[in-house]
């Protein structure tokens, strides 16, 4: 039997030194599911709300862990049902979205602990087919993530040709190797952002032209297409009261911003551009997928907030081809589930993500094959990214 008979939270260390919340989920049969709660830096303005994890944890243990008690953890709408009861409010202000999706994740691992079946068949199913996520790995990162280095966010590799999930793995790590190579030939010094990626003190465009040759080089060596894309997080750079994005001493207008987008797309071939305005700015979205969706994934991530409401709109309003996927923006697996349906009906790729602040919890890994998702983000190299994708190889190697 999958019926829950203890849950328990604590406090660990996310991969910042921040406290988070892990979650342990007990079943009448013994059935154990463990999960811990990631922290994002560049949050979206949208985001469901993340607690001090000390009043999340005690707020859940008053309010959410007896309604959870004696039910299915198989039953994962029925656990997110009685979360959200719990919990009361639109956006789990009461009992934290940190406590909430750290419990959902914990009790889908329980349930597929009973059943003896890894979390991606659980979540999946028999019939989830036999596709796997390109992986998007972070090598030159700014913004919020390190201060001193670029003001795009992330310049991401992305190994579109790569003919297996480990080879794709290893290309990310190899573009990451290269770029520390091409750094050190430039006689810069490079530290590392939060995510793991290198954070050197170069403008936007110097690292453009680093990351195109890293990839250039590491596509010669693997003998398959690699490209690579961004994520601008462009909601940190936006300044609302003059209505322009802040590049240092440079400003542009959301026309300017567009227009500048589009031509970085043509000019590196980009795969991939994540949050290239602000998280209010739909109609630029829509101008920037109008010129360029054709040939690039345009992906809402504070845009969407993994919120079927927000997504709703951006698909009335044609402003996004793609949407990156946090199961903490929103609070629980089943909401998770809900966007990643509603953008699959309408055509649009998901990319399942990682924050900033990680723990060694893989099971952004588990939900990425198990909805088919198009790509997984979630850096390329650290013991809290490399969990992930390792656990992404050994998924793919259980499966075939
Ligand atoms: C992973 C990201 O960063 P954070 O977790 O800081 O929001 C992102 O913006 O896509
Ligand atoms: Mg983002």
């Amino acid at each position: 039997m999958t019926r829950i008979t203890s849950v328990s939270l604590r406090r660990i260390l996310e991969s910042r030194g921040n406290p988070t919340v892990e979650a342990d989920v007990l079943t009448e049969s013994g059935g154990f599911g463990r999960a811990a709660a990631p922290s994002g830096a560049s949050t979206g303005e949208f985001e469901a709300i993340e607690l001090p994890p000390t009043e999340a944890i005690a707020s859940a243990r008053e309010h959410a862990i007896p309604r959870l008690e004696g039910l299915f953890a198989g039953d994962q709408r029925s656990v997110d049902g009685a979360l959200r009861a719990a919990d009361g409010t639109e956006d789990f202000s009461a009992i934290g979205a940190n406590s909430a999706v750290a419990i959902s994740m914990a009790a889908a691992k329980a349930a597929a602990d009973v059943l003896g079946a890894p979390l991606y068949q659980h979540l999946g199913g028999a019939f989830r087919g036999d596709n796997f996520p390109t992986p998007l790995g972070n090598v030159i990162g700014g913004g919020e993530h390190a201060k001193e280095a670029t003001h795009i966010q992330e310049f991401l590799a992305a190994p579109v040709g790569a003919p297996s999930v480990a080879e794709a793995v290893f290309a990310n790590a190899t573009v990451h190797g290269t770029v520390a190579d091409i750094l050190d030939e430039r006689g810069v010094p490079a530290a590392k952002g939060d995510e793991g990626a290198w954070a050197p003190p170069i403008s936007d465009a110097e690292a453009f032209e680093v990351v195109e040759e890293a990839v250039e080089r590491v596509e010669d060596e693997v003998g398959f297409e690699v490209r690579f894309g961004l994520d601008v997080a462009a909601a940190e750079l936006y300044d609302a009261d003059e209505e322009v994005y802040v590049y240092g001493d440079e400003t542009k207008s959301a026309d300017e911003q567009v227009e500048y987008i589009a031509e970085l797309v043509d000019e590196y071939d980009l795969a991939y551009v994540e949050d290239p305005f602000d998280e209010n700015d739909y109609e630029a979205f829509t101008a920037l997928t109008e010129r360029v969706g054709d040939r690039t994934l345009v992906c809402g991530d504070d845009l969407f907030v993994t919120n079927v409401k927000r997504l709703q709109k951006g698909i009335d309003m044609d402003a996004a081809n793609s949407i990156l996927i946090k199961p903490n923006q929103i609070g629980t697996l089943s909401d998770t589930f809900d966007a990643v349906e509603l953008a699959h009906r309408n055509e649009m790729e998901c990319a399942i993500s990682h924050r900033s602040g990680e723990t060694e919890d893989t099971t952004i890994a588990h939900l990425a094959v198990a909805t088919d998702a198009a790509f997984i983000k979630t850096g390329s190299v650290g013991g809290e990214r490399t969990a992930k994708l390792n656990e992404l190889i050994r998924i793919a190697d259980d499966a075939v």
